[in-house]
């Protein structure tokens, strides 16, 4: 008796010591510091960057050859205030940002006061030495240009653009008047000139500001509209991207057409402008992303390097300024390029790709350059981790990067150019109690969707090898997103890993889904026909994604729950509402819950397949399956959300209610879509992970 009783004992001790090693809490995980707006001067080895420290968001600078932080600013509240815009002067001596907005919405220059300050809150233009000194406010506005004459920024406030001393020892004051919602602020080589674009509705032009003598130089207007404003080395063209104006008869919303577009070049001496490159007219040579994401640059030898998605990838391409050649693929492959930066000389591109030796690089990032003039790509990192945001220093001598792997979040790095040795930049930031080496390494796995095509995910198991367990579904926003084999790199999907993270360690096995709409995986996956509302074709991959789970060895098929925010919301109602018998319990992070919209537009005729639209956004919509949704629901929403509208959240909670449905609801004031307050994306972390573990754990 007694020695069985020792010997169950000694299980005990060894279950819960076995335990505790892999338990970490919540906070702990979330606690890693957030690097972003990685930049560097255009001479010298200056880099700047934005560090978000449980919601304390300060300024780093540091210099090469040893590139130690130094940390410029002193912001020591957890108060939704986010850094932007941060650039550094060209003789090195000022350093520019943005404090204030939410950046990643549609009104990214309107004040978020997540804190519910009484006193409100700003978007505020800054200026610090880089070798420190007081934070000197020169205005409420936004989307500052310092001159590369180094004494002046120029900025937009109220859609208009103004102008002050970088020290402020002058008022701000309006430099001229433009009619439109003026933006895109882009100075010349001497900064003698400025230019920019000036939205018009259905068109937009390009001007030229000289100096108030003179009246604005608009360059070669048109009826369509143009942006994207780059200057020649010399100062004396501007190169840009025109596309078509809007209007014209409603085309049809299922059909895939051809968006065209082009890039220009004019002699700003005579005003005479040349088309110097036409998209080839095929749907994948439409206008890439949603984001316009052409990172049109002027490189050396007279030539514009762009990214198209013309052959099915993501890729930068290379064309004479003087046309009448074609483009050159600089990056051909099986990935796409992204987060491209040019050296300071033009002679080379710097990007992030998800390619590699490792065939499972396509679900990684690496740090790629490439010359200008010819497609000689240089992989520069390799391995198990993920290299983001390259930036060459202005000696081109360094690429400062952002770097992470499976259980160290991000940290800012430099990469010697000569030896490709990558220094990491302030890891004494991630706390002690941090639990990297308590996290698991998620595997990469593939499964067939219904109709045949590839589906990548990411596999967080326990560490504890338990059988029958629970599991989650975990589905990212966007769409236009891929999650990865490691720590993301965007803010918002580093808090979803965590939380990921945690649940594994909860006991719960995760599966990461990259269905399609997403990125990453070529122009065909991206663009999916009848996706969205026109039928929601990528829901099938979010099913595959629990069958695949279902027929796991060691999941229990009857406890498989889901969650996601955003477009990952919108996928979770949809899965609860069409199969609660395979999703037991989730969670709506501010998703979208119905995809009705108005398909007339005023003044013009319906689409010709307005009906059919209509039909398909009905059939694509959540709220369509109330019928049908019986599993337990946690809806979380923060109402000044400027992405997904919180009244998408307040309607499902009333059709839930006159259905007499029982749920759970968490509504968080005066935050927005990115979770501005660290406390907030805490208490939304915690409380989707204490729903899923009373509902599919504690079972
Ligand atoms: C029509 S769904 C909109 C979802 C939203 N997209 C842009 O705002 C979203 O998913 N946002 C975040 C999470 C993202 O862009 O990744």
């Amino acid at each position: 008796m007694k020695r069985s009783f020792l010997f169950l004992l000694i299980f005990i001790f060894i279950t819960a010591f076995t335990l505790r090693a892999q338990t970490f809490s919540l906070e702990s995980v979330l606690s890693y510091p957030f690097p972003s707006e990685l930049t560097a001067a255009n001479t010298g080895s200056k880099i700047a960057w934005a560090m978000n420290e449980q919601g304390r968001r300060n300024l780093y600078v540091a210099e090469g050859p040893d590139f130690n932080p130094r940390k410029l600013t002193s912001y020591d509240k957890d108060d939704g205030q986010e850094i932007t815009s941060l650039s550094i002067s060209n003789n090195g001596k000022w350093v520019v940002f943005v404090r204030g907005g939410d950046h990643s919405s549609r009104e990214g220059s309107v004040s978020v006061n997540p804190s519910s300050d009484p006193a409100g809150a700003k978007v505020e233009l800054i200026s610090i030495p880089f070798e420190g000194g007081k934070p000197i406010i020169l205005a409420e506005a936004d989307h500052p240009a310092i001159s590369p004459a180094n004494h002046q920024v120029a900025f937009l406030k109220n859609s208009q653009v103004w102008i002050s001393p970088l020290d402020g020892s002058l008022p701000a004051k309006q430099m001229f008047h433009a009619r439109g919602q003026n933006g895109a602020i882009s100075w010349s080589p001497d900064g003698s000139k400025l230019a920019f674009v000036s939205s018009r509705g259905d068109h937009s032009f390009i001007g030229v500001y000289t100096d108030e003598t003179r009246p604005i130089n608009w360059i070669t207007p048109a009826f369509s509209r143009d942006f994207s404003p780059r200057w020649s080395p010399d100062g004396k063209n501007l190169a840009f991207i025109r596309m078509q104006g809007q209007g014209g008869a409603t085309d049809s919303l299922f059909a895939r057409k051809h968006q065209p577009w082009a890039i220009w070049n004019v002699d700003l001496s005579t005003g005479n402008g040349i088309q110097v490159w036409k998209a080839p007219e095929t749907v994948q040579g439409s206008l890439p992303g949603n984001d316009k994401n052409i990172n049109l640059n002027w490189a050396a030898n007279n030539r514009l390097v762009f990214i198209s998605y013309q052959d099915g990838w993501q890729h930068l391409y290379a064309v004479s300024a003087s046309g009448g050649q074609p483009a050159q693929l600089l990056t051909p492959g099986n990935f796409m390029v992204e987060q491209v930066n040019i050296s300071s000389d033009g002679k080379w591109l710097v990007f992030a790709a998800n390619t590699g030796k490792d065939p499972q690089d396509i679900d990684r990032r690496h740090i790629v350059k490439v010359p200008t003039d010819k497609p000689a790509m240089e992989i520069l990192s390799s391995g198990t981790g993920l290299e983001t945001y390259p930036v060459f220093t202005g000696d081109n001598s360094t690429i400062a990067l952002l770097s992470s792997t499976a259980q160290r979040p991000l940290l800012p790095a430099v990469m010697s150019v000569s030896n490709r040795k990558i220094k990491l930049l302030a890891e004494e930031m991630i706390p002690a109690s941090f639990p990297g080496e308590k996290l698991v390494v998620p595997k990469q796995v593939t499964f067939k969707a219904p109709d045949g095509k590839t589906i990548h995910a990411q596999l967080f198991e326990p560490k504890s090898a338990s059988k029958n367990k629970p599991a989650i579904v975990y589905v990212h926003g966007g769409p236009q997103r891929q999650m990865v084999l490691g720590w993301h790199f965007m803010d918002y999907y580093s808090i979803d890993y965590a939380l990921n993270q945690y649940l594994t360690s909860l006991g719960f096995t995760v599966l990461s889904v990259n269905y399609r709409l997403g990125i990453g995986y070529g122009f065909d996956f991206h663009k999916p026909k009848n996706g969205g509302p026109l039928g929601a074709s990528e829901y099938q991959d979010i099913k595959a994604a629990a069958e695949w789970l279902a027929a796991h060895p060691g999941i229990d098929a009857t406890r498989i729950g889901i969650y996601g925010g955003s477009y990952g919301g919108y996928l979770t109602a949809l899965a609860l509402g069409r199969d609660s018998k395979l999703f037991a319990a989730g969670v709506d992070i501010h998703g979208v819950n119905n995809r009705f919209s108005n398909y007339a537009s005023e003044g013009k005729e319906p689409a010709p397949d307005a009906l059919l639209a209509a039909k398909a956004a009905i059939a694509s919509s959540p709220v369509t399956y109330l019928d049908t949704w019986t599993s337990p629901t946690l809806i979380i929403h923060a109402d000044d959300d400027r992405n997904v509208s919180f009244s998408q959240s307040v309607d499902l909670a009333r059709r839930f209610e006159d259905k007499k449905f029982e749920f759970e609801l968490l509504a968080i004031p005066d935050d927005t879509h990115h979770w501005m307050k660290h406390s907030n994306a805490v208490k939304v972390s915690k409380a989707t992970a204490d729903f899923l573990k009373r509902k599919l754990l504690d079972k």
